[in-house]
């Protein structure tokens, strides 16, 4: 919630909320360089204010409370007239509330309202004497400010001399544009310096910094204007002018106002016009090109304003409506490199999970390597990320005087991380030099994986070689590949164009879950795939699911039906053709589950089957008829028999097969009293499954393919998350690859997106 607050519980944390909050605000007004994002420092400047309501004779006197800039910002030019904050709403309700308070204040309805953004930077004011400017200060502690004169000549919008010979004070605020915030970084970390968190703390360090070797531009927006001693007759109609046509008077001298902008101050009457034009500032937010952080609403009458007068630290005759933070501060944990459509390679920011207006950004763009460089980013960095509307999550910047010395460089992938190929960096965004094959190369690739249709001699290389003859559009082609056709390709001879015939037409009769798997719906790794195969029996059920019944599959909930079946849709075309090319479409031993109406429950978890109802799990090494059978085998073995596999040992498992050198899951079982059995017993109770198993049996503990090959980062999820039932739970049985490659689904193959959980190899 944007007004929720520290919760303060006696006097020691007040004293050290007001001692952070002191610290911080000192760095911010300084040199922008808090160690708290705005969020966070409100938070704490809303739990100090409460303490103090409940404790007022515990007032410390340094508390920010009540102060302009929370008493942290310093000045020796006096103002001519105090440089306030401003008071905040939240809601409609509040903003009414208040409006309400003024008009009771001055004693009738307020005649007209000017309604404009509150700007993102910081306040100034431009004293300008016969047309020149003299003169640039900073707010200060609102009496007394700094002179930035020095900053003037790279303000934007702050003219040198005004269209007019006129003796004025112009009030504004300094800011950076995103244009600018970018420009400003890349020329600062092009001089060794450390970049800008965010355009805020851009605009503060720049005023205040002086012998830069480098120029840093920023914007002027003026949002007020007074008489200065020397204005002469000018004074009057500067006091006298209803607010919008003060701001209008000095856009006429030629000084930088919102006016051209798309959230130009507007003049309204009711509060009804009022609320409207904040909800469309609001909405526009996300895409000016500057930051606002919420809408300030004046009287416009300058007989109101007068009547109304000041408090200490706030005019009493304006508000700001505050709009959510939207940056907050987190960990760049890691990068992934994604390959498009197109086979352009675009890298993603792994954010530690942090929540930004109502939603949890846990990812961010990043644009192109070059502007990684130019970012100055590192692999555990701090970073201001900013998430707006419906924009797309950015890292504005890593917050530099955060940073410990552990941080690392990021590392930029060697080849294409979806198949492998040699990237083409001619360009700021890379791409694989495959292109648009690049997303074929892959997904034929994982199709011919060691868990999907497993056909041996069918490597990336090969892959590669078949796409770019042209022989190979989808992975169903592979059925109707000719001795020919392989025969022309380089380094395929007779042995070896015969070998893989063979290994294809072996593929045709792998069962349906193998075939599924090979399809790489996303969010469908091997462990998933073998649970639809089992419940639908057949392709044709499979296709014919609605989202509904895909839903009663085990570990299928409603957002996963539904793309699943939106998936399928896409797939029938390769589906189809998989059927003209005879390969298998129904998993042995499964039963089709009962016709819409009819009984509950089917698809295969026939209570006739061996394993009917159990959790099964197996650890140590396979001997006897299992001797040869990896993992995966396993599992689909226990699963084909009805049981349910699993990884860990808990008290819900039914069965634990432990063969030689069982280690910590054997102790657990044994602890909770769990069936043991011996794999040869274990294969005497499903005896009649085991020559289900066909083709080649792969080593047992083979490390986990991702048919991506080469890819730089595994994607990987843990069947039943993380704690639930992978590595996590298991304690040091979990880092023996074997337990991993069989605990491990994965989840994308071909997009390489959803990390679900990491798993170390
Ligand atoms: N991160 C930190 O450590 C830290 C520390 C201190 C303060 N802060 C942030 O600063 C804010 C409070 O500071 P504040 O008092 O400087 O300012 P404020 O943001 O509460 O509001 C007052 C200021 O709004 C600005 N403004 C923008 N557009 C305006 C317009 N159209 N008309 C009039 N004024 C306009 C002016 O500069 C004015 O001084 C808080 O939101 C807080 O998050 C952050
Ligand atoms: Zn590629």
């Amino acid at each position: 919630m944007t007004n929720s607050s520290a919760v303060l519980a006696d006097a020691a944390a007040y004293a050290a909320a007001v001692e952070e909050a002191s610290q911080a605000a000192a760095a911010y007004y300084a040199t922008g360089e808090s160690t708290l994002d705005d969020d966070a420092y409100d938070r704490l400047a809303r739990g100090i204010a409460a303490y103090e309501a409940d404790h007022p004779d515990e007032i410390h006197e340094s508390s920010p409370t009540g102060k302009v800039a929370g008493g942290a910002a310093v000045g020796d030019v006096p103002h001519t007239v105090p440089m306030l904050s401003l008071d905040n709403v939240f809601s409609a309700e509040q903003f009414a509330t208040w409006t309400a308070s003024l008009e009771r204040r001055i004693g009738r309805p307020v005649a007209a309202w000017s309604v404009e953004p509150k700007l993102d930077g910081l306040a100034v004011a431009a004293r300008y004497r016969e047309g020149r400017l003299e003169r640039l200060i900073t707010r200060g502690d609102g009496a007394a400010g700094e002179d930035v004169s020095h900053a003037a000549p790279a303000v934007t919008g702050l003219p040198e001399r005004l269209a007019a010979p006129v003796t004025i004070e112009v009030r504004g605020e300094i800011l950076m544009t995103n244009e600018q915030f970018d420009q400003g970084n890349a020329t600062r970390t092009e001089h060794g310096g450390a970049p800008f968190a965010n355009p805020r703390n851009g605009a503060a360090g720049t005023l205040r910094a002086k012998d830069r070797a480098y120029r840093v531009e920023t914007t002027f927006f003026a949002y007020g204007a007074l008489p200065l001693a020397g204005s002469g007759e000018l004074a009057e109609t500067l006091t006298e002018l209803p607010h919008s046509e003060l701001l209008a008077y000095v856009a006429g001298l030629g000084v930088h106002t919102a006016a051209a902008t798309e959230v130009a101050p507007v003049r309204v009457t009711t509060v009804e016009e009022v609320q409207a034009r904040v909800a469309e500032i609001a909405a526009l937010r996300a895409g000016l090109p500057f930051g606002i952080d919420g809408i300030v609403i004046k009287a416009d009458l300058a007989a109101d304003r007068r009547e109304a007068g000041s408090g200490s630290r706030a005019p009493r005759w304006a508000i700001a409506h505050k709009l959510p933070a939207v940056e907050k501060i987190t960990r760049l944990l890691s990068v992934e490199w994604n390959v498009g459509r197109t086979g352009i390679i675009a890298p993603r920011a792994v954010l530690e999970p942090v929540e930004i207006d109502g939603s949890t950004v846990g990812y961010a763009t990043l644009h192109n390597p070059a502007d990684i460089t130019r970012r100055d980013l590192r692999l555990g960095d701090q970073v201001m990320v900013y998430k707006a509307g419906d924009i797309i999550p950015r890292i504005e910047a890593p917050v530099a005087h955060l940073r410990t010395g552990e941080e690392t460089p990021i590392e930029f992938p060697a080849s294409c991380p979806q198949c492998g190929s040699e990237i083409d960096t001619s360009e700021q965004r890379w791409r694989c030099t495959r292109g648009r094959n690049c997303r074929l190369v892959a997904s034929v690739s994982y199709a011919a994986g060691r868990d999907q249709l497993d056909i041996e001699g069918l490597g990336t290389t090969r892959v590669v070689q078949l796409v770019d003859a042209g022989l190979v559009t989808d992975f169903a082609d592979l059925f109707t590949l000719e001795r020919e056709q392989l025969l022309a390709l380089d380094r395929m001879g007779e042995t070896s164009t015969d070998n893989l015939l063979a290994a294809i037409g072996t593929a045709r009769s792998r069962p349906l879950s193998r075939v599924f798997c090979a399809l790489g719906v996303r969010g469908t790794g091997r462990s998933m795939s073998r649970r639809i195969a089992r419940y639908f029996a057949t392709m044709d059920h499979i296709v014919a699911a609605d989202a509904e019944s895909l839903q009663r599959v085990d570990g299928i909930g409603k957002e996963k039906a539904a793309a699943v079946v939106a998936e399928l849709v896409e797939l029938a075309p390769l589906i189809e053709k998989l059927v003209r090319a005879g390969v298998t479409m129904t998993e042995p031993g499964a039963t089709p589950p009962p016709e819409p109406g009819a009984e509950e429950e089917g698809g295969g978890t026939g209570a006739e089957l061996p394993l009917a109802g159990m959790k099964v799990v197996v650890t140590g090494a396979m001997t006897g008829a299992l001797e040869k059978l990896s993992r995966n085998q396993m599992n689909e073995l226990i699963e084909r028999a009805g049981g349910k596999s699993s990884s860990s040992v808990s008290a819900r498992t039914s069965l634990l097969v432990a063969g030689e050198k069982a280690g910590s899951k054997r102790t657990k079982a044994e602890e909770l009293g769990i069936r043991i059995a011996a794999p040869e017993e274990f294969a005497e109770l499903i005896a009649g499954f085991l020559s289900g198993e066909t083709g080649e049996v792969p080593e047992a503990g083979a490390a986990v393919e991702t048919g991506a090959g080469t890819a730089a980062v595994a994607v990987l999820a843990v069947e039943g998350g993380p704690t639930a039932a992978g590595p996590a739970a298991e304690g040091a049985d979990a880092v023996e690859t074997v337990e991993v490659s069989e605990t491990v689904e994965v989840v994308e193959t071909v997009d390489a997106v959803e990390v679900v959980g990491a798993v170390k190899l």
